[in-house]
């Protein structure tokens, strides 16, 4: 590696620039040569490789592959805040949140928006992303032991799905299976895998349909959540999490997404979801449920009647035919419309948390699981199959090749667009630059052509890459945490996968541009300026990607990437002599992919013509007006090899921003031990004198209601 390295700075020393530029080129060039000549067989990093181990040797030894291993979460006083700087006040997101997940049940965290139901499911899969405002602290345990999420696995269903486009429902769970089961080593097996898959979960009819996006319409939303969460289990999780599964999905499609989490759930996987105001179908479907209102415990408990039983003990009873999510949901919400309600609302809901604290002891930890705690064997997902990740690099590098050649070639709207728009643009240039003489005017006209033929390559590839990148960096990043794959093979697969289609449009530019303003007129010359534009525009691409993976969205790489392409144009060797610039910023030119474009085009142009002359101070040759304009003492291989190391370069720096820009998420900090309930006891419930303090609401608001059991204090089952 020492020495690739060496071969490599030497190579890159040998071939243009000076200084730092060449020491900062030889890094990067030597940085890719050792992640594209590949490290051997990818291997996790260490703590996703702990995820796969941890348990293996304790008694919490996973079962053999493919059965879902057992894990039930307990979680207590989850206390999550956010500071404010500027105000000096705290906001507590969470506040002191019990409870439990079980296995072979469905859990739903519901509340109104704003409670907190998404930090919550968050903090339980310890995907809080880390801010320096928010502080979490609490105890989170897993099977009865402290433990953090890399001890099992889990799935996450986010809001967004995220998918390649171009790629149809069976390719997508095809590449997704290939990637993380190294076990699948025929094509019959992935197939009957993925055929499984596909009709447990209800894609049969869309499997060969593409996914589709924006431009091109696709599967539906409900397909696209299934789909999500066959990705998921591909891994096999002990733990499923869903935030708001049924969110912009039509009644029929929410039905099907929650019957499918519920068949998991059946199936042995602990499922907790988030979600908002369920209808009554749905809300049966939950084993338990968790009620929040601004951050704190109204309810947490068995589902369906026994949380109506709970409430109509204070009076509040659920109207016969209501939808109980509905009646629960108003419960716990404040009523905004007028200054009364507000008062009146509030002081329920805060009697209501006040009264549940008090109890929660019996209602959290007295729920007797029932006959479905156990996994059942009712959803099998295909031929069992442990996800043991990774496999070789190579194989990454095909199977990424293929999926990126795929969403490369298919991607039909946006290739007509970019042909159209290189094709346009060739003729708006060829018409202004039309049939360019030999007249000593025509130097500069070249030269400008050029020059804005550099430009507006950079500029195309540079728009097209960062309108998209953004976007596919938040799949690669979510399929890195699963360990999918290494960034090694996926950016060597893009590189190679976009060559003929991002050749392709510099090709059509050069077609049309070069006769229509006469440009050197020989066909080697031709060839060459389509080669330097081409790589041009690999360059360009190249920067785009690091300006995708420097910030967070579409719109912010969309500003600062034109922005900083300004700066290379500025310096692009016309309208700034390399020669002439201020020292400090005579690093910029070198590092400007416009200016070696230019200079190549510029060469590969002017040497060998001649100029018509009548004054003897004329430019009479090429070469002439390359020396004039300070474009001269170099030659084409040169300029070329120039762009392949500022393409090697940003390719580089896109790596490390990558494996730098991995989502950070916050730890849980343990609370004081005197904050820490103490572990509940399944024990029963002994009768208490205390007035129930929602007993004292309702009589402050004479609401006519069933009085509420001062002795009896709140037992939900079995006790
Ligand atoms: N990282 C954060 N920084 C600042 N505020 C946050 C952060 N995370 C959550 N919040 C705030 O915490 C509150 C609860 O947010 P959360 O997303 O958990 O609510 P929710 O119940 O899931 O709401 P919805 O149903 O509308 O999605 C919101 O007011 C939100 O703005």
């Amino acid at each position: 590696m020492a020495f690739g390295a060496k071969k490599v700075g030497h190579m890159v020393s040998g071939i243009g620039g000076n200084g730092m530029g060449q020491i900062l080129a030889a890094m990067a060039a030597a940085l890719l040569f050792r992640l594209f000549s590949g490290p051997g067989p990818a291997s996790l990093p260490e703590d996703e490789t702990c995820e796969e181990n941890d348990s293996v040797n304790g008694d919490d030894a996973p079962p053999s592959a493919g059965k879902v291993f057992p894990v039930t979460i307990t979680w207590r006083n989850i206390t999550c805040s956010l500071s404010d700087k500027h105000s000096k006040s705290v906001r507590f997101l969470l506040k002191d949140v019990s409870g439990e997940a079980k296995p072979g049940r469905l859990l739903a965290i519901m509340g109104p928006s704003g409670s907190g139901k998404t930090t919550l499911l968050n903090v339980l899969a310890s995907q809080i992303l880390a801010s320096p405002r928010l502080a979490l602290s609490g105890l989170l345990e897993f099977n009865g032991k402290p433990s953090s999420t890399k001890a099992y696995k889990f799935a996450y269903l986010r809001q967004e799905d995220l998918f390649f486009s171009q790629l149809t429902v069976r390719e997508t769970l095809s590449l997704a299976a290939e990637l993380q089961l190294s076990e699948i080593s025929s094509v019959e097996e992935r197939d009957e895998y993925v055929n499984n898959l596909l009709f447990k979960l209800g894609l049969v009819s869309c499997a060969d349909s593409i996914i589709g996006d924006a431009k091109v319409r696709g599967i539906s939303g409900g397909e696209k959540k299934r789909l999500s969460l066959g990705c998921e289990l591909i891994a096999s999780p002990s733990v499923i999490f869903a935030d708001e599964p049924t969110t912009g999905l039509d009644a029929f499609q929410a039905e099907k997404v929650m019957e499918t989490l519920r068949l998991l759930a059946q199936d042995g996987h602990t499922v907790i979801c988030s979600i908002h105001q369920p209808r009554g179908s749905v809300y049966g479907k939950f084993d338990d449920i968790v009620l929040l209102t601004e951050g704190t415990l109204v309810y947490a408990g068995p589902a369906r009647d026994q949380p109506l039983e709970y409430f109509s003990r204070f009076g509040y009873q659920c109207p016969d035919h209501a939808n109980p999510a509905e009646f629960l949901a108003d419960l716990i919400s404040i009523d905004y419309s007028s200054a009364d309600s507000v008062y009146s609302s509030k002081k329920r809901i805060d009697a209501l948390v006040e009264a549940f604290s008090t109890q929660s002891s019996a209602v959290l930890y007295a729920t007797p699981l029932t006959g479905k705690t156990g996994p059942k064997q009712g959803m099998k997902f295909g031929k069992k199959i442990a996800a043991k990740r990774k496999g070789g690099w190579w194989r990454q590098f095909w199977l990424l090749l293929k999926r990126a050649w795929m969403q490369a070639s298919r991607d039909g709207p946006t290739n007509k667009v970019r042909a159209r728009m290189s094709i346009a643009s060739a003729i708006i240039f060829g018409s202004v630059f039309w049939r360019m003489g030999r007249s000593q005017t025509s130097i500069l006209d070249r030269m400008g052509l050029l020059q804005v033929t550099a430009i507006n390559t950079a500029m195309a590839a540079l728009t097209k890459t960062v309108g998209v990148f953004p976007k596919e960096r938040a799949i690669v990043d979510r399929e890195r945490a699963k360990g999918s794959y290494a960034l090694g093979p996926y950016l060597l697969s893009k590189l190679i996968a976009e060559i003929p289609v991002g050749a392709a449009f510099p090709l059509m530019f050069g077609a049309v541009l070069y006769p229509m303003a006469r440009l050197h007129p020989t066909f080697s010359r031709f060839g060459k300026f389509c080669g330097i534009v081409t790589v041009e525009s690999f360059a360009a691409s190249a920067m785009g990607l690091t300006v995708g993976s420097m910030v967070p969205t579409t719109e912010a790489a969309m500003a600062l990437g034109p922005s900083l392409m300004t700066v290379f144009i500025v310096f692009g060797g016309y309208y700034v002599t390399a020669d002439n610039t201020p020292i400090i910023f005579r690093w910029i030119p070198r590092a400007s992919l416009i200016r070696w474009a230019f200079q190549g085009l510029c060469i590969n142009e002017f040497t060998g013509l001649k100029f018509d002359c009548q004054n003897s101070f004329d430019v009479q040759t090429g070469e002439q007006a390359l020396y004039r304009y300070s474009l001269g003492g170099t030659c084409i291989r040169d300029t070329v090899i120039a762009q392949s190391r500022i393409l090697l370069f940003w390719y580089s720096t896109t790596y490390l921003l990558l494996e730098k820009n991995k989502p950070k998420y916050l730890q849980l900090k343990a609370p004081a031990s005197e904050q820490i309930e103490p572990k509940l006891k399944l024990e029963p419930l002994l009768e208490t004198d205390q007035p129930s303090p929602l007993k004292q609401v309702e009589q402050n608001q004479h609401v006519e209601s069933t009085p509420v059991d001062q002795t009896e204090p709140f037992i939900l089952e079995g006790l």
